[in-house]
């Protein structure tokens, strides 16, 4: 590992006092390496889950979903990695989406989302339910995360790419929940990621601190009277953990600190860390990496009061109302009407167990030839950048309907008129993820192509043919 930079040791030296020895120790350790298993594909009985993966799993206590996994094992490179069985994510970061606490059927918002660790665990959470914007400032990192989001068979999420400005303007108190995994100096990565340590300076730690206010300010707009906002980092430097909280509460007295669901192993946040020191930052969470198998996280849970009490709140109009107005036209227009009813006629036959295909034709949209069904309490997009506009349902080219790889993925196998499945040892899975296609007998049609039943995407039987429709972009080389 590269060498700590030095005025990092010594803040933390200064800090934590007695505790430092420790801390600074667990830097000659290997980081921790996780798995958080995917509860829309996989049963969550953690014993059931140990046998049916086959990689030596310990269970991480603070995620139900969440284990570690040891260094020689390779997830990463099984099929079931493709058939998004699973999200690989150090165990400390799956602290932040546990402590948000949703409920199906919620609206929730994750701001800072690239690549999408919490929210594909929000996703799981939500079974399908309600909705999820997910939201990715660089558009270089929102193609990861709207990828996540397919692989994991998440149906119900919005990705967008804004500046939280631009979402603020659109949804003031909008969101149930919303979880802010800020932008941060990256300490607890240094294990991790070597660069991690190279970009690290204090001007960096500033300049992470002054965005994290400017964020919660938008975070703080959206969210609901009533409604709960996480905050989380991966850094140790209290001017971007306690010392956030604290500012933001001096502008938001509407806002109260709320405990997260402690465990044995987090740490309380360090209320003398911050300036003025309040009492309530100690019900915030410290993951350190030397008390817990993670690299280290700091959390914290806030609620803003209800409607009565907040100033100004009358004026400021919530957006609910007037979007689903607006994204209800009487009737969808001709390029759309025809979308449906080439799909409605897909679904019939290739998907003849998926009951969606009756769904309101308002929730369906149309981006060029893309087909997307927008999920449960729809909103106006228009003038908002999007990756993906809830689930994508395929494309529509020359009277033709060609079902997405994301359809594959967020159906049920057991949902499709034909499957073709094989063993995940068997070499036409890996043939099948390069992009070959594969002599096998079946019915002529879409096909989902399953790895011990779990769907892998399309392929299309043709005679003894079955060709490979898997995306190229995703192909293993
Ligand atoms: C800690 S990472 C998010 C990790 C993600 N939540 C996950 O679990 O996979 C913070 C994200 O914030 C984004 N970001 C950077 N500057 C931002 C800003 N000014 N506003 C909002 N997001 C920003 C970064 O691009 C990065 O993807």
């Amino acid at each position: 590992m590269k060498a700590l930079p030095q005025r990092f040791i010594q803040r933390m030296e200064s800090l934590l006092d007695n505790q430092f020895d420790a801390f600074i120790h667990s830097y000659t350790l290997p980081a921790w390496q996780g798995l958080r298993v995917n509860p829309l594909k996989l049963s969550q009985d953690r014993e059931r889950l140990q046998q049916s993966l086959p990689f030596s799993l310990t269970p991480v206590s603070w995620c139900p979903t969440g284990f570690t996994y040891a260094g020689e094992e390779r997830p990463g490179k099984h099929p079931y990695h493709a058939c998004g069985l699973y999200y690989l994510q150090e165990p400390s970061a799956m602290a932040a989406a546990e402590a948000l606490d949703v409920l199906p059927g919620e609206t929730i918002l994750d701001l800072c989302a690239a690549p999408g660790g919490k929210s594909t665990q929000i996703g799981g959470m939500m079974q399908g339910k309600g909705l999820l914007v997910t939201n990715e400032i660089h558009p270089a990192r929102v193609k990861a995360l709207s990828e996540n989001i397919e692989r994991l068979g998440i149906t119900n999420a919005i990705v967008t790419n804004e500046t939280p400005e631009r979402l603020m303007e659109r949804f003031p108190l909008f969101f149930d929940h919303i979880l802010v995994d800020a932008p941060c100096s990256g300490e607890g990565m240094f294990r991790k990621l070597p660069e991690a340590i190279e970009d690290w300076s204090e001007d960096k730690v500033a300049e992470c601190g002054r965005m994290q206010q400017d964020i919660l300010e938008a975070a703080a707009r959206m969210l609901k009277p009533g409604g709960v906002l996480v905050y989380s980092t991966c850094t140790f430097a209290p001017l971007e953990n306690e010392q956030s909280i604290a500012s933001f509460l001096l502008r938001h007295p509407e806002f109260t600190v709320e405990s997260i669901k402690h465990h044995a192993l987090y740490s309380p946040g360090e209320a003398d860390w911050a300036e003025p020191a309040l009492p309530a930052l100690h019900q915030t969470a410290r993951l350190w990496p030397h008390r817990l198998h993670g690299e280290g996280h700091y959390i914290a849970r806030i609620r803003k009061q209800s409607q009565e009490g907040i100033q100004g709140i009358d004026e400021i109009a919530p957006v609910q109302v007037a979007a689903k107005k607006k994204n209800k036209p009487a009737k969808p227009a001709a390029g759309l009407a025809e979308a449906i009813g080439l799909w409605n006629e897909f679904a019939r036959e290739a998907l003849p167990g998926l009951s969606l295909a009756s769904t309101d034709p308002s929730a369906y949209i149309l981006f060029g030839e893309q087909l997307y069904v927008l999920p449960q309490g729809y909103i106006d997009l228009a003038g908002i950048k999007v990756a993906r506009a809830g689930w994508h349902l395929g494309t529509v080219k020359k009277g033709r309907f060609e079902p997405s790889h994301a359809l594959a993925l967020g159906c049920r196998p057991t949902d499709a008129a034909r499957t073709a499945n094989f063993t995940s040892s068997d070499s036409a899975v890996l043939r099948y993820l390069k992009g070959e296609s594969l002599t096998h007998s079946g019915q002529n049609g879409w096909t989902i192509v399953t790895v011990d039943g779990f769907a892998l995407g399309w392929g299309k039987q043709v005679d003894e043919q079955l060709k490979n429709h898997y995306p190229k972009g995703l192909r293993w080389l």
